[in-house]
């Protein structure tokens, strides 16, 4: 089937396919995901200033189709695909000359060719966890990391064993998953890069769907890499009241109690708790979501709404907080004047329409809006 995404037309499987039945992947449902790349990588390179310094090279480290490699050369970039299956190599190369573009394409796995090679932006989309992946890709990629992850149960601790494994933290199942999630990967990505001394620090995420995704701005050095561990820590949470509080650190300090309501608290860490986002960073993507992007509108409502986002752990769900006092629900705009009138910093989150963040712990929302 050939579909068009921005400036470029590409041969794909037929149907939205998982890649694992002799089918080279393809799924309709990340134009959003692909888009946003496109406009990130505008910002990035714009970012990075003149002709010479700019940068030039993009990698492509899980291409199947191809599809990311061939809209970046589309967009000027030296792209390079890669991938593991000979058929997914083939057809990138068929959409690289469909489209009469350069591109190189590699068939090997990802992880030989990032030990081997350089490349100023380096994209890892896999099936699930991109951690099979961290070690190479942040020692290959020189400027900015894209990563996404798909194993979204593991992130937010629906799956605890295996979000241990694989994140090196402890997750936990709040009603601010996606949030969750989101900390866990990027804390385990700023690690990661730490271990060989480049600090990784996230200038634009986000959850959309069953995926996490996370642009990290690479800065060699062991103090630059110290500066961002100082930016992990835990997150204490109630399941009873849905009181939290977010402690910096390394070492976590569990076993409090609820200074709410007197439950049990649970611990999860080490999180990344700065922000998962540069504002400029965000609106000077957003200024790079051009008409010809299939989804646009709403490319430009999520980054809008990234960008009003306070940066401070952890979101709430204005639905789960009525149904503990066991009311009903007032309307977002309504409710965020009104906290904002007692006095405390709110806004709304890309989590969800009903979602957001305050400098009010759970007591003071309580009493602003009573
Ligand atoms: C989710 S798909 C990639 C989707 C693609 N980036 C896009 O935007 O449409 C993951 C791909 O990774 C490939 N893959 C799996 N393990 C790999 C490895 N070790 N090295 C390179 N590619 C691998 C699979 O063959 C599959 O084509
Ligand atoms: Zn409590």
């Amino acid at each position: 089937m050939r579909i068009e995404e921005g400036s470029i037309e590409v041969e794909v499987p037929g149907e939205a396919t998982d890649g694992k039945e002799g089918e080279v992947f393809y799924n309709p449902e990340m134009e959003l995901n692909r888009d946003l790349t496109v406009a990130t990588l505008r910002a990035y390179r714009e970012r990075e200033g003149d002709e010479s310094a700019a940068p030039t090279t993009y990698l492509d480290a899980t291409a199947a189709s191809g599809i990311r490699g061939v809209r970046a050369a589309a967009d000027g970039w030296t792209a390079t695909t890669c991938d593991v299956d000979p058929e997914a190599v083939e057809l990138a190369a068929e959409n690289f000359e469909r489209n009469g573009l350069e591109g190189e394409t590699v068939h090997d796995d990802a992880n030989v060719l990032m030990h081997q090679e350089r490349f100023d932006v380096v994209d890892v989309d896999p099936f699930g966890t991109p951690i099979p992946f961290a070690d190479a890709a942040v020692r290959s990629a020189q400027g900015l990391l894209c990563v996404t992850a798909t194993d979204t149960a593991p992130l937010c601790g629906a799956h605890f064993e295996s979000g241990v494994r694989k994140y090196g933290a402890v997750p936990r199942n709040t009603e601010y998953h996606a949030e969750m999630g989101l900390r866990v990967l990027v804390s385990a990505l700023v690690r990661t890069a730490a271990k060989f001394d480049v600090a990784a620090r996230p200038v634009f995420s986000h959850v959309t769907d069953h995926y996490a995704r996370t642009y990290l701005d690479l800065e060699q050095g062991a103090r630059a890499a110290n500066a961002l561990l100082d930016e992990l820590g835990h997150v204490d949470h109630c399941q009873h009241c849905l009181y939290r509080d977010h402690e910096r650190g390394l070492l976590a300090d569990p076993g409090e109690e609820c200074p709410h309501c007197g439950h049990h608290l649970q611990t999860a860490g080490p999180l990344w708790l700065g922000d998962p986002h540069d504002p400029e960073f965000v609106a000077a993507v957003r200024e790079q979501v051009t008409d010809d992007l299939g989804t646009a509108d709403r490319a430009r409502d999520l980054l809008s709404t990234v960008e009003e986002e306070l940066s401070a752990p952890t979101h709430y769900d204005q639905h789960r907080l009525y149904k503990r006092w066991n009311e009903s629900a007032v309307g977002m705009d309504d409710f965020l004047a009104t906290l904002r009138d007692a006095g405390h910093e709110a806004s709304g989150t890309h989590y969800g329409g009903t979602t957001f963040k305050t400098t009010a712990d759970v007591a003071e929302i309580e009493a602003a809006l009573h």
